[in-house]
């Protein structure tokens, strides 16, 4: 009992949330049939039932009637025999269950005609009300003759309408069956079907994919054909837009996953990447390693060849580094110069080493790029999983602490992560947060360095050469911070003030009668690209009232040399201004003999390491007195820079160097040390 409960629950829930259309549609022809069907019977049966009663009793009466006619004249002639043939004739219909003749004018016995079954039961039937009796005068010229007594069956008429109603209903059965014939494939053909198509048309939009999708072709012009032809529409037109979106989902993922710039996968992937091959070494017990490379000088490349140049070296560095590594090796761009490689399934530690060695190599070799062709170097660090790490952050940055480890060993080299590096790194960090402080903190000074006429020892000018004061660490040099100023961007703001700080420097010397002679400054391969650079000098100049030739810009030579059609106008407008330009370290870069003629500096300022090795390397005073020769030629002037001897000085003197600037002469001083030192000469050369 409660499993049908719960049937008529399931199906009424069933019900409620909707049958499937081919059974409603089932329903709705079977109820559409068999409900007039059903009706029809019903009332059929109500109007049969009453017009057979009375035709019944209308039967009734007729036979009373012809039957009293028929036996009047047999009565009147007391003709017996007719008699019960008359009443034989009566009993023939089968409604007559009885018949009885009476004769009213003989004391004769009536005629009587029973049925069979009926003779001892007549009065209790009629008493049950299952027979009906009916009595009739026989009336013959007026005079009474006796009476006809008719018992009938009063369930005749049930009988005949059962029948009826049998008939009828095989008929109905019958029209409901060949309704349904009829209709049940029309409307499958005409309307299930259809509608099934259109279904599976419309979970096919659903269910859209990139796979083949089936073609819905709708021949029919009706309502559900031209519902099939607008869902093929919009099937084709999802179709474009999908295949739109499939093509902008793999853009987009392209973009999420790999670097623009180089199509190397991005740091996401290789995250990725690497946590899978944590997961596969931890099972496998194997080990793997992580590169962290570094590019040195990239930012100077970038900075005077411009970013486009930049681009096209990160795109060949990234390149070199694919084509060095095992098809295995996963190769990633970090952001801007990093790159980070997945090292895996490593035997030893020397196949890292190898590997290293490789890559160090590929990135050297020169490249060619549209101004020109440049030459970089890589330091790199190696952390290995799971000896020096054994998440992803701690891996990076181990190898980027081994990597800054390389830097700071001279970089181009490759340097393995060990713990203790870690301090120096934070060292580091911190040295780069305190130079930010630093100019504001008034923590940077400028020392000046003599540079003397190489023949008569005069004073032709100074060379302004910061330095860091910094609170703990004492009096720290260029080589300590200008690296990193120039990794944070800050030699900017360094650079400013160090021009400024130079030129109030010599105006205040100007004001108090004393002659340095040319003020020099060096200027950054950043500083100089910067379109500040003129407003800066500019500034510098009238804030200070400096003339022209009192003020002197050093820049090195592979600056100059790179882009030199922007090198060229920048230092028109430099000259313009009234400020010289030095090229310095000049015989270390490439030098161009055209392009010097063209950007025509002052001076040209012989690179120290030709100067040590005079008085020992052949080669290098012959370089030297080409450099002098040239200078000549070109009218430019040139200062030795690094003079430490009595004897450099003697052979720079004789190559015809115009201005020597070096220990042996004076060593870069403070303010106070720089006047003394020329008060020194001064009285050497009164009292000479
Ligand atoms: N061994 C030896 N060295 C000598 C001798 N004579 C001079 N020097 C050193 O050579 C460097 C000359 O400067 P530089 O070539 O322009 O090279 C400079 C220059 O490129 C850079 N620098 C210094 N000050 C500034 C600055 O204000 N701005 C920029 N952008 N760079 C600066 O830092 C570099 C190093 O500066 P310093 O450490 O001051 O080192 C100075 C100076 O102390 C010598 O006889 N023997």
């Amino acid at each position: 009992m409660k499993s049908i409960f719960q049937l008529l629950g399931r199906l009424r829930a069933r019900w409620r949330g909707g049958l499937p259309l081919r059974y409603t549609v089932m329903v709705a022809v079977l109820a559409a049939v068999t409900a007039p069907a059903a009706l029809l019977l019903a009332i059929e049966q109500q109007l049969s039932e009453k017009s057979q009663q009375a035709l019944l009793a209308q039967g009734e009466s007729a036979l009373m009637a012809i039957g009293s006619v028929s036996i009047a004249e047999p009565m009147w002639v007391v003709d017996r025999v007719a008699l019960d043939a008359a009443a034989q004739r009566l009993l023939e219909n089968p409604q007559v269950v009885a018949v009885r003749i009476e004769d009213g004018l003989t004391n004769a016995p009536p005629v009587e005609r029973i049925r069979d079954g009926y003779a001892r039961v007549l009065d209790a039937e009629v008493a049950a009300g299952r027979l009906n009796h009916q009595v009739r005068q026989v009336v013959r010229s007026g005079e009474n003759l006796g009476r006809l007594v008719v018992w009938f069956d009063a369930t005749y008429g049930q009988g005949l309408l059962q029948q009826r109603r049998s008939q009828m209903f095989t008929l109905v059965v019958l029209q409901v069956l060949v309704s349904l014939v009829v209709l049940t494939p029309m409307l499958v053909s005409r309307v299930l079907k259809p509608i099934e198509r259109l279904k599976a048309q419309a979970s096919a939009l659903v269910e859209h994919s990139s796979e083949e999708q089936p073609v819905f072709i709708w021949r029919r012009h009706d309502e559900l054909g031209l519902l099939g032809r607008h869902l093929g529409q919009v099937q084709d037109r999802l179709r474009e837009l999908f295949g739109q979106l499939g093509a902008k989902n793999a853009q987009l993922e392209q973009l999420a996953m790999y670097d623009h710039l180089t199509g190397l996968p991005n740091r996401s992937l290789f995250i990725d990447l690497v946590q899978r091959e944590m997961l596969q070494a931890r099972r496998n017990q194997q080990k793997f390693g992580v590169f962290f490379i570094d590019l040195d000088r990239f930012k100077a490349v970038n900075d005077s060849m411009g970013h486009a140049a930049g681009d096209q070296l990160l795109i060949e560095v990234a390149r070199r580094l694919r084509d060095t590594l095992r098809e295995v090796d996963v190769v990633c761009r970090q952001s801007g110069d990093e790159f980070l490689v997945l090292v895996r399934d490593i035997a030893h530690w020397e196949t890292l080493g190898d590997m290293a060695d490789r890559i160090l190599q590929a990135v050297e070799a020169p490249v060619v790029l549209a101004g020109g062709s440049a030459r970089v170097s890589a330091s790199m660090g190696i952390a290995l999983f799971p000896d020096d790490a054994e998440d992803f952050e701690n891996l990076v940055k181990n190898a980027d602490i081994a990597m800054y480890q390389a830097k700071s060993l001279g970089r181009a080299r490759y340097s393995f992560f060990h713990s203790e590096l870690n301090s120096r790194r934070q060292a580091h960090l911190e040295l780069e947060h305190q130079l930010g402080q630093a100019i504001t903190a008034g923590e940077l000074v400028l020392h000046y360095q003599p540079q003397v006429d190489a023949n008569t020892g005069a004073l032709v000018g100074v060379e302004a050469l910061v330095r860091w004061q910094h609170p703990q660490r004492g009096l720290l040099y260029p080589g300590h911070f200008i690296g990193l100023a120039e990794e944070s961007g800050q030699i900017a703001e360094m650079g400013v003030w160090t021009l400024h700080e130079a030129c109030r420097q010599k105006a205040e010397w100007k004001a108090r009668g004393l002659d340095v002679g040319c003020m020099s400054v060096n200027v950054s391969a950043l500083e100089f690209r910067d379109h500040r650079l003129l407003d800066s000098l500019q500034s510098a100049l009238t804030d200070n009232g400096l003339q022209p030739g009192e003020l002197e810009i050093e820049i090195t030579e592979s600056v100059l040399m790179t882009e030199t059609d922007t090198s060229q106008r920048i230092i028109e407008r430099v000259r313009a201004l009234g400020v010289g330009i030095a090229i310095d370290d000049f015989g270390t870069g490439y030098s161009s003999l055209s392009y010097l003629k063209r950007l025509r500096p002052n001076q040209l300022k012989i690179d120290r390491s030709f100067v040590s090795d005079t008085a020992t390397d052949n080669d290098s005073r012959a370089i030297v007195r080409g450099v002098v020769g040239l200078a000549n030629a070109l009218s430019l002037n040139v200062v030795a820079e690094g003079v430490e001897t009595v004897e450099q000085q003697a052979f720079l003197r004789e190559t015809g160097c115009h201005a020597l600037q070096g220990y042996y002469i004076a060593r870069p001083m403070a303010v106070e040390a720089l006047e003394a030192w020329m008060a020194d000469r001064n009285n050497k050369e009164t009292t000479a």
